[in-house]
């Protein structure tokens, strides 16, 4: 990989007003481009505060405080400074203007981050949970992101890379040493047993996989029902605000409205659709329809919701619903005995007078937690990773086939399953996933 060798900067802080902006500097001339606008010198990891001036005109720019950090030890690996400056956009644009007029670059989208990746600071598992860190947006999308940051599932990628090291040395004996009788010995003893081990190891990884990746997409929850039945009351009570409109009409909602919610610390979003019945001549509505059944096909839940005294809504549901899915009757305040569903849960509630509800809540936190899992254990979190770990349990698997009678073909496989597991941490080169995982950065970082 190519770096280059500009003194790059940007606006860390982000856009819009705030009181303070942060630019970061890095690259070789970071310190001497804070030097020139402080008009002094600047001691390592020590804060000055410095009037700012442009050089040639001797203009002041602003006053801010000014640092910098020497290669290798900051975040980039490279020399470093900041500014932290006024936040106006005027003093955003001055500063600007005059940091490219002295040479330095606006940064591209996560190019502070690939150059911590070029030096070793972090590795790309850690370099993707920087990223969803600066994304996250409930407390357990935080969490995973900073487990991940600070090393967790790069750690059990280098775990996984040592076993199969182990593993492979007595197979590569078998190959140097064909004649050394006790090698097969130790082919049974040492590579075997651990490859069948790590192979379950990691099939776990890959289905727990979804747990971690929902997490950092979030639960998808789905709304659906035949119309009147409360949905969009439902989705406004959840969101807590008129996101839908709600009215006595039936059909009244068409499109599907998405709403994003912290349930628990998981991050959720709830579809409200259209109203689902078979006779309506009204295209659109049926378009909705169609679409309310597409949303609801691909969603990790749905929540059926139809007026308790309904039966006929409670079967066209039915159709539609997994065995895991919510099933909630209401308009409670209207009906006295619930319907027959079998061994079915079946929730009570009632929008208009809240019965039920706080129930319902609690069932469904729980619910978007199970589909969440342990954020704090180490975990997949990306198909990138999954990708890598289906690709190594291949391997692996026809590997421990091979054991006893083909060494050496057992070898190569072992060799290639520790090339895939190294792309989680992007030990093996891997070109191509750069440019895809720094892009989707922000500027600035
Ligand atoms: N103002 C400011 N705040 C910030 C950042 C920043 O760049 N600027 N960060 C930007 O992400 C985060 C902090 N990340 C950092 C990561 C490493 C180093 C660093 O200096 N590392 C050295 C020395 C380590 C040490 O002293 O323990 C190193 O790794 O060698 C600094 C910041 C969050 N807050
Ligand atoms: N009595 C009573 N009325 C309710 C309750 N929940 C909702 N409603 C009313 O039922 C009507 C339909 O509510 P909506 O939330 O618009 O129903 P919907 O399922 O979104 O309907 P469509 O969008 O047409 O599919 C509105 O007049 C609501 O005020 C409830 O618990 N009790
Ligand atoms: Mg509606």
């Amino acid at each position: 990989m190519t770096i280059s060798t500009d003194t790059i900067f940007a606006l860390s802080s982000g856009a819009g007003r705030a009181g303070v902006a942060v630019f970061r500097l890095s690259g070789p001339r970071a310190r001497e481009v804070a030097e020139t606008l402080s008009g002094r010198a600047i001691p390592t990891r020590q804060v000055v505060y410095a009037r700012l001036r442009d050089s040639h005109e001797g203009r002041e720019i602003d006053s801010g405080l000014v640092f910098a950090f020497d290669g290798p030890a900051s975040f980039t690996g490279e020399d470093m400074a900041e500014l932290q400056v006024h936040g106006s956009l005027a003093v955003i644009d001055d500063l600007s203007d005059v940091l490219m007029a002295i040479g330095a670059r606006p940064a591209e989208p996560g190019e502070f981050t690939r150059r911590a990746f070029a030096n070793g600071k972090l590795d790309l598992a850690q370099a993707e949970a920087l990223a969803d860190l600066i994304d996250a947006e409930t407390t357990l999308q935080k969490k995973q992101a900073l487990g991940q940051l600070g090393g967790r599932l790069s750690g059990l990628a280098e775990s996984w890379r040592g076993q199969l090291i182990a593993a492979l040395a007595p197979l590569e004996a078998a190959i140097d040493f064909p004649d050394e009788d006790d090698i097969p010995d130790q082919i049974e003893a040492r590579s075997a047993p651990v490859i069948a081990a790590l192979i379950e190891t990691l099939e776990t990884f890959a289905r727990e996989a979804e747990q971690g990746r929902r997490l950092r997409h979030g639960v998808s929850i789905v709304l659906l029902g035949p119309p009147n039945a409360g949905k969009s009351s439902l989705l406004n009570w959840l969101a807590g605000s008129e996101a839908a409109i709600v009215s006595d009409t039936p059909g009244t909602t068409r499109d599907a409205i998405e709403v994003r919610l912290d349930l628990g610390g998981v991050p959720v979003s709830v579809v409200d659709t259209a109203g689902l019945r078979e006779l309506t001549d009204d295209q659109i509505e049926q378009e909705g329809i169609r679409r309310a059944r597409a949303r609801a096909a691909s969603a990790d839940l749905r929540i059926g919701l139809f007026d308790g005294r309904d039966t006929g809504g409670l079967a066209v549901l039915s159709a539609e619903m997994s065995a895991d899915d919510f099933l909630v009757a209401n308009k409670a305040d209207l009906f006295d005995s619930l319907p027959e569903v079998g061994e079915r849960q079946l929730f009570s509630i009632s929008l208009k007078s809240g019965a039920g509800t706080g129930l319902l809540l609690e069932a469904l936190t729980r619910r978007v937690r199970d589909l969440t899992g342990q954020a704090d254990e180490p975990r997949l979190t990306r198909l990138r990773h999954v990708h890598a770990v289906s690709g190594a349990i291949e391997a692996l698997s026809r590997a421990v086939t091979q054991t006893g009678a083909m060494p050496e073909l057992a070898a190569e496989d072992v060799r290639m399953a520790i090339r895939y597991l190294d792309q989680i941490t992007g030990r093996i080169d891997v070109e191509e996933v750069l440019g895809e995982i720094f892009s989707a950065f922000c500027i600035g970082k």
